[in-house]
């Protein structure tokens, strides 16, 4: 990077930063600033315009779209394509032109089809990631603007606060108790400090005063001098890979190795019919550009779109209802969630912290209480929570006392505490607070209400312990207080200090109940999703919310106690525990991963650093617009609104998408696959081809047009009441049943054609296009559905593609028009009977479909995958 740096000012050596080093943290401040041409108060526009032309956009992964050529390329290649456009060649060349040209307007038809509709399907998806992208506090002409991240250049200062991502390599500038999570670089799991300074060492170790892209700050404020950006950033590259990448669910494996087996079929067919035409009438060019149509026609070559196109509709749909989805597989998941876990604060109570009193020791109001804890935040480093901006938001002391931070320990959510080392006149003190009743346990004193202190006996801590859980089970939070005096020379502290304090006090917060969650839970539950609530609150709290919300949990288990689980011990628990309280991070996602052991799938919604770790680790994972940058970046869809109530939405939805899929796919495996079936076997026993080749192709292509209406079409609420997962069982089933029931009447259509009719090749091939192409066509009204086609109303784009297609096709049959691609008009009494063949099998197939589709109950189907996680 530093050659092209080099080569790029000696271009514009006025504009263009100086190369920096590699380990650009062995530089002072001063000189990196000067060697990137930067400000501390930032670049104007105008510069940093100028160095994105030059540097590109502040992207590891150019994740531009490929372009139209390349997504022509790409499907032109594609093995059947390239072989039906040089079989079509050799045809135009030995002077069949009308096959070269139908075949050619067919297959370019298809794929503009399928182009256009995932051309859609993207920019829809695009415009909503770019609607919750994550964006960064960036100093440009002396202001400080909020910049998407692709936007920063080299020289940009930024300034980071706790809960954000660092969007780029830089040093820091300045900063205040700077916490770093570089786990996605280091694997290491715990954060980092990091100081203002020039780092001695060229080891990524030695850099304690410089950010990295990719990580994020989980404590503290920072100003950071950006040096690289994009792909030039040291982990830039792998950290966006990691977020980039999809994996695909157990849906789309699913679907796709279905997709594999019709293809492994396909071409078992092909290759058996081309042998006996082979054998029966020599190698001809139609008759193996009729094998070639067949397994156009086989080949699920829509279904990939048909995913796309439905999915990105799934996620308009929720965009409209204020849900974003960032990756588009999650959608299914949504679909087939039976768990939800959700935090606390924000999710199920309004996330409006106030500060409602504070009480000693004995219980009495105690002003000093509040004081002490307000010192503690507002000297206090690091991560700053809602209660100390509660505390803070109180009127201040009319007398502040004079008073200065030697040191800290910021607070973090394994300690559940933070302490602060203060001077105040000719005292130098600890000041600990946090969760009450671990603090409880550290404190050997209790100050008195007249300031003396008094031991800490067993009875006391008892009784002490015994009101904290008192006005827990009231709905207050407690935040507890204590203080140690230390020796006047102390300058440093260590967790080890938190220990022979003196108790103080506790104040109360109120959080009020979101009274929306009581309907929204009882909707997750109607629809099969179990909800269990993950806090790092204490019991008698989260349980009294639970009353409060009315909300049906069962069983309790506490961090204290999941500490001493082993994961398969901790699996056993989480089925029958909806309550988990006093949860570190790691074990939030200890309890998602045991969850899906158990076979569930399982959704995680929460919104600050500590949640990251379980939304990550979850199938769904969601959060919310106002939650942390990590929190958000690991989320798969994010909440506009901060309301449990659209979560159901999503969740309906989700089955939505899945229903459409899968009536693509039962179109593909029953009616499709039995027709194309039915015209290999029809081959060998007529003396002529069934259909010409490029009437196979017409056929599939008015097909997929009829079917393009699939991803708009509504679902029966019974398919969306119930957690749905891909199956291969119902699939199987499916398609044993409703294949042959095609094939039969095929069958019985040759036969009445050739016996019945006595046809010749023209009417045969006429007759058999518009028999197979009703057919095939019409029983999507039929199994579109479980109940009776006629109770369940179809979508009118669905009914226009399907009608639409049908009308086309008989045009195209049945007026002078099909001249042209070698059909005939057709005699009243066959046109009679096509009609009367058409409507028998949609009654079998609606009789039959009663027990092809019939529902596996939900219990059966989880006892089946819970053994597999
Ligand atoms: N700024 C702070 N200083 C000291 N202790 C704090 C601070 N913030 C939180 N705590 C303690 O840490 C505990 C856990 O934090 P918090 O409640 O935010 O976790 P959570 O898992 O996000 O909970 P929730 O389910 O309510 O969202 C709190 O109950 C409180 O006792
Ligand atoms: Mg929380």
């Amino acid at each position: 990077m530093d050659r092209t740096l080099t080569a790029e000012r000696q271009a514009a050596p006025t504009l263009v930063p100086q190369p920096v080093p590699d380990a650009f943290w062995t530089l002072p401040a001063d000189a990196l600033l000067h060697a990137l041409e930067a400000r501390p108060d930032g670049l104007s526009t105008a510069e940093a315009d100028e160095r994105l032309r030059r540097f590109g956009p502040n992207l590891a992964v150019t994740t531009t779209r490929s372009s139209l050529p390349a997504k022509l390329a790409k499907r032109i290649v594609e093995p059947l394509i390239a072989i039906l456009l040089i079989a079509a060649a050799i045809s135009g060349a030995t002077g069949d032109w009308q096959s070269f040209l139908i075949i050619v307007a067919i297959v370019f038809g298809s794929i503009g089809l399928d182009i256009a509709q995932e051309r859609q399907a993207e920019k829809t998806v695009e415009a909503l990631k770019r609607s919750v992208a994550v964006t960064a506090s960036v100093r440009r002409d002396g202001r400080v603007a909020e910049l998407r991240v692709e936007e920063i250049v080299p020289g940009d200062v930024i300034e980071l606060h706790a809960g954000e991502l660092v969007p780029a390599d830089g040093l820091l500038l300045s900063g205040q108790g700077v916490l770093a999570n570089e786990a996605i670089l280091t694997g290491e799991p715990y954060s980092v400090e990091k100081r203002p300074g020039t780092a001695t060492g060229e080891a990524l170790s030695d850099a304690s005063n410089a950010l990295f892209g990719g990580t994020s700050l989980v404590g503290g404020e920072a100003v950071m001098l950006v040096t690289e950006t994009g792909r030039n950033s040291r982990f830039g590259a792998i950290s966006t890979s990691l977020q980039e990448r999809e994996p695909p669910t157990a849906f789309e494996r699913g679907v796709h190795s279905l997709g594999m087996l019709i293809l492994r079929l396909t071409g078992f067919l092909v290759l058996f019919v081309l042998l006996t035409q082979m054998i029966q009438h020599g190698l001809s060019l139609e008759s193996f550009l009729f094998a070639v149509a067949l397994a156009v026609g086989l080949t699920p070559e829509l279904l990939p779109m048909v995913m796309t196109v439905t999915l990105a509709r799934g996620a308009a749909r929720m965009a409209a209802r204020k849900v974003v989805v960032k990756r588009l597989s999650a959608i299914h998941d949504f679909g087939a969630m039976d768990v939800l876990c959700t935090d606390k604060t924000g999710t199920l109570t309004e996330a409006r912290i106030a500060h409602v009193g504070s009480f000693g020791p004995d219980g009495s109001d105690s002003p000093r209480v509040t004081e002490w804890i307000r010192l503690n935040s507002q000297f206090v480093s690091g991560l700053h929570s809602n209660l100390d901006d509660a505390i803070l938001a109180d009127p201040a002391p009319a007398v502040p006392q004079a008073c200065s931070r030697i040191d800290d320990i910021p607070f973090d959510f394994e300690r559940r505490r933070a302490s602060v080392l203060l001077s105040r006149g000719a005292m130098t003190e600890i000041v600990t607070k946090g969760a009450p009743e671990a603090l409880l346990a550290l404190c050997t004193e209790v100050e008195q209400a007249d300031g003396t202190t008094a031991p800490l006996d067993d009875a006391e801590r008892a009784r002490i312990a015994g009101w904290m859980d008192q006005q827990g089970r009231q709905g207050l939070r407690l935040l507890g207080v204590a203080r140690r005096a230390m020796p006047a020379a102390c300058r440093t502290i260590s967790a080890a200090d938190e220990a022979g304090l003196v108790f103080v006090g506790c104040a109360a917060f109120m959080d009020p109940p979101k009274a929306s969650a009581t309907e929204a839970v009882a909707r997750l539950v109607k629809a099969g999703v179990r909800v269990k609530i993950i806090s790092g609150d204490a019991a008698p709290v989260v349980q009294h919310l639970v009353e409060t919300l009315r909300l049906p949990t069962r069983g309790l288990l506490a961090g204290e106690a999941i500490a001493t689980l082993t994961d398969a011990a901790l699996a056993e628990r989480v089925e029958e525990t909806d309550l988990f309280v006093r949860i570190a991070p790691d074990q939030k996602g200890r309890i998602v991963r045991a969850l899906r052991l158990r076979g569930h799938t399982v959704g995680f919604i929460g919104d600050g650093i500590n949640d990251a770790p379980a939304i990550h680790a979850a199938d769904v994972g969601l959060s919310v617009d106002g939650g942390t940058d990590v929190a958000r970046e690991a989320a798969d869809i994010i909440l506009l609104a901060p309301d449990l109530g659209v979560l159901a939405d999503g969740v309906e939805e989700g089955r939505r998408t899945y229903a459409n899929i899968m009536k693509y796919v039962r179109m593909g495996t029953s009616s499709n696959f039995g027709n194309m079936l039915s015209m290999a076997l029809a081959s060998l026993v007529l003396p002529f081809l069934p259909l010409a080749p490029f009437q196979v192709l017409l056929n599939n292509l008015i097909y997929d047009v009829s079917e393009i209406g699939i991803p708009f079409d509504t679902a029966d609420p019974e398919m969306l009441s119930q957690p749905h997962r891909w199956d291969m069982h119902e699939v199987l089933r499916f398609t044993l049943i409703m294949g042959p029931l095609s094939s039969l009447f095929d069958i019985a259509t040759f036969m009445i054609l050739l016996y019945g009719f006595g046809a010749q090749v023209e009417m045969f091939r006429t007759a058999w296009f518009v028999e197979s192409i009703a057919t095939q066509i019409l029983v999507i009204f039929i199994i579109r559905t479980a109940k009776p086609a006629w109770t369940s109303r179809a979508h009118p784009v669905l009914v226009a593609t399907s009608l639409g297609g049908l009308a086309v096709a008989l045009l195209l049959a049945l007026t002078p028009l099909g001249h042209f691609i070698g059909f005939v008009a057709l005699p009243a009494p066959l046109l009679a009977t096509i009609v009367a063949i058409v409507v028998l099998y949609l009654v079998a197939a609606e009789v039959l479909k009663r027990i092809a589709m019939r529902q596996v109950g939900p219990a059966r189907r989880r006892g089946r995958t819970r053994r597999a996680p």
